[in-house]
């Protein structure tokens, strides 16, 4: 055992996150705590040879010493920067050679980010140039090659004296030419505040954990955009708290309420510029932070200078200091993010408008009655299509080659959704059920519906208590089928599929056990996009399971046998989380999962 692991100190047990005013940590004496992270403590202290004035002390708790060691080195040297926290000395403890590593810098007398807005309630010229200082550090730090990768509102200190930013933290921070000490896929950091790319990097390369996301200049913009939408609105874009995976899905595919849209104080530029920042590709975002610093900047010099002069939040009347936070709507997420276009060639040998009026014709007659439902009733109302043919396994000849696409996730799951319908107990199977019955006008299940809808908008469902069921057996796939798959260039990989590919933006879909079809989204391998995957829907008490034994080509309509199941994007569990309501067998689940290729059913 190292000697700093026992900590035992003249016989009493001494606790690195928990020292007490007086303990003596080198030469410095502590006064108190400042606060405790992951990874350290840090504590208020004075120098015991000048006592009465306070500095920070950071002790690493962490027993691997590399991350404290690359956080003091970049804060020397690199990351200098006056809106940085200064270091003074460095030490080790309780041993000078082998102990937990500290450092000391300055005391910032301040608070974050999010609680001075929220306290001291500034103007909106101060929120624009703390954000125009921090877009500008950064700036400064990103040319020297150096990222600090886990921006947050904690890590930004507004120093009392002249409400100036100063960034803390560098624990996670980069360096170009470093080795890296991220073990994970993504740097450490905090899912509310993580990039749309880097999310969907995760997504991509879920089964590649020896890849690491290249963490970029965006990322740390897109973090800064986050932060000052927190101070500017006193909500999150995407707020923490809700499933990790919806959140993972909101981020990536859906556009947030405008922060003048939740503060309607919010100057019409400022409230751009934020938006800016939260761009779903990093190349729509400002390039630098400079670029960025100029941009929040703009309002205070145009026309609006008089709004930048108003206090962010009203106050509440007789309670000074007391803020009224702006309402965070019921239903946040209303409009999709776009989508970069596929690059379709299409010969020109007719006009454009003669396609498009064919394409819409055709779409309309192909969708069948729920398409025209939807556009006379003003529903959004899906049901699985159903499953047209059985299943023949012979396997392809030719393998049609698709360019590899971006990973997209559809965002069925956040639509504005105003209806489910589940299909009538006594129909048939199999498993899907055609748009074919038009909703019931009773009130009962419309404001079910419309729960579901608000619950799944506002992101917080509840899943409807049910008679726990077994997950299905394990099962193997045969080798042969794996060979295919490994052809197909999709052993172990995992992309997007839909229940229903007719349309991209729709709410929930509603499955029932038995047989069933999804269509891939994503070329993934050898995989056409839109392919369809035919196979076994399985209806559990939280999750719907699905195992699909035949791809058809979407082009070619070659069949392949293949061993594929359902997941949710990066959940840690197979199938797809059931939403509210349903019953044994019947589910409402997303039109959106994942479909993964498997060698056992139950990997
Ligand atoms: N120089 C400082 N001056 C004043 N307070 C500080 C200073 N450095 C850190 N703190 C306080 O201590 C908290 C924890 O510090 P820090 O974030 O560096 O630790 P950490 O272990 O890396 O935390 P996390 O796991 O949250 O990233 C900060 O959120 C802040 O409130």
């Amino acid at each position: 055992m190292r000697r700093w692991e026992s900590m035992g100190l003249e016989g009493s047990q001494v606790f690195p996150a928990a020292l007490q005013p007086g303990a003596v940590v080198g030469r410095w004496r502590v006064l108190g705590t400042l606060g405790v992270g992951g990874y350290g403590a840090v504590y208020r202290v004075e120098p015991l040879d000048a006592p009465g004035r306070s500095f920070a002390l950071k002790l690493s708790l962490h027993p691997d010493p590399a991350r404290a060691l690359r956080e003091m080195a970049l804060l020397l040297d690199r990351a200098w920067h006056p809106n940085v926290v200064r270091v003074h000395a460095t030490g080790r403890w309780p041993d000078p050679v082998e102990g937990l590593p500290y450092f000391v810098m300055d005391c910032v007398e301040g608070m974050a980010l999010h609680t001075w807005a929220e306290t001291v309630n500034p103007t909106f010229r101060q929120v624009a140039m703390v954000g125009g200082s921090v877009a500008m550090t950064l700036g400064v730090l990103h040319a020297r090659g150096v990222l600090h990768r886990d921006l947050k509102p904690e890590h930004l200190l507004i120093r009392t004296r002249g409400q100036v930013p100063v960034l803390i933290d560098f624990g996670a921070g980069d360096q170009t030419g470093a080795t890296t000490l991220t073990t994970t896929t993504l740097p450490p950091g905090t899912l509310h505040l993580r990039s749309p790319e880097a999310i969907r990097f995760q997504q991509r390369h879920w089964r590649q954990p020896e890849l690491r996301y290249p963490y970029s200049e965006a990322d740390d913009l897109y973090a800064l955009g986050v932060c000052l939408y927190r101070a500017v609105t006193g909500h999150y874009p995407f707020p923490p708290g809700q499933e990790p995976e919806l959140l993972s899905v909101a981020i990536t595919e859906r556009l947030p309420p405008s922060p003048r849209g939740i503060n309607p104080q919010v100057p019409e530029t400022l409230s751009r510029a934020i938006l800016r920042l939260l761009e779903k590709e990093p190349e729509q975002r400002p390039r630098t932070g400079d670029a960025a610093h100029s941009e929040l900047m703009r309002g205070l010099l145009s026309g609006e200078a008089a709004e930048f002069e108003a206090h962010l939040f009203d106050e509440i009347p007789g309670t000074p200091n007391q803020i009224r936070r702006p309402v965070w709507p019921d239903q946040p997420y209303l409009t999709p993010a776009p989508r970069p276009a596929p690059a379709v060639v299409v010969p020109r040998r007719f006009p454009t408008w003669v396609w498009v009026a064919v394409a819409v014709c055709l779409g309309l007659l192909l969708a069948g009655p729920g398409t025209w439902e939807v556009l006379f009733r003003g529903w959004t109302r899906h049901t699985t299509p159903e499953v047209l043919e059985t299943v023949s396994a012979p396997v392809g000849h030719k393998l049609a080659s698709a360019p590899d696409r971006p990973h997209s996730v559809p965002v069925a799951a956040l639509a504005t959704a105003a209806s489910v319908v589940a299909p009538k107990k006594e129909e048939p199977s199999p498993v899907t059920t055609k748009p074919s019955v038009p909703p019931s006008p009773k009130i009962g299940r419309t404001l079910k519906t419309a729960a579901i809808a608000s619950c799944m908008a506002g992101m917080a469902c509840a899943s409807a208590p049910l008679v726990d069921r077994p997950t299905p057996p394990a099962e193997d796939c045969p080798e042969d089928v794996r060979a295919v798959m490994k052809k197909l260039k999709i052993s172990g990989r995992q992309w997007s599929g839909v229940f229903d590919p007719s349309t991209s933006d729709a709410g929930f879909v509603t499955v029932r056990e038995g047989r069933a079809a999804v269509y891939t989204q994503g070329g993934e391998g050898r995989v056409q996009w839109g392919s369809m995957l035919t196979g076994t829907i399985y209806v559990g008490s939280k999750r719907v399971y699905g195992r699909f034994t035949q791809l058809r080509q979407k082009k070619t309509g070659e069949t392949f046998p293949v061993c594929i199941e359902l997941w949710f994007l990066d959940d840690s569990t197979r199938g797809v989380p059931r939403s509210e309501g349903g019953d044994e067998n019947t589910a409402i689940v997303p039109n959106l999962m994942s479909v993964r290729s498997v060698w056992r059913y139950d990997e």
